[in-house]
């Protein structure tokens, strides 16, 4: 790989990042809705069942270069984010 080709890869990278993080956007605002309902049915933010469920469910999608357990760690921290968010609302 020369220069050229390494900088456009970063380049690549760097938009990758930003849909990314457009997507995280979108999701917390969709998980900042699911804690106003919780919240206002007296329902608590963890649901251990729901997060397995996601957890099998990409078990079988396609995760290659990643390892499973790498994407299962990113979805995990995803879950700890969304109940951050929940939990913030609350205070
Ligand atoms: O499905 C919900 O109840 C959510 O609040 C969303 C979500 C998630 O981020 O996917 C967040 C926290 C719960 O523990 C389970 C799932």
């Amino acid at each position: 790989m020369n220069n050229q080709a390494f900088n456009s890869l970063r380049k690549e990278v760097s938009d990758l990042n930003l849909e990314l993080l457009e997507l995280l956007f979108k999701r917390g605002k969709a998980v900042e809705k699911l804690g106003d309902f919780k919240r206002s049915h007296g329902l608590p933010v963890f649901d251990p069942e729901r997060e397995q469920q996601i957890l099998d469910g990409i078990e079988h999608m396609e995760h290659a270069p990643y390892p499973l357990e790498s994407i299962q760690k990113i979805y995990k921290a995803i879950f700890d984010a969304s109940k951050d968010i929940q939990h913030l609302a609350r205070k």
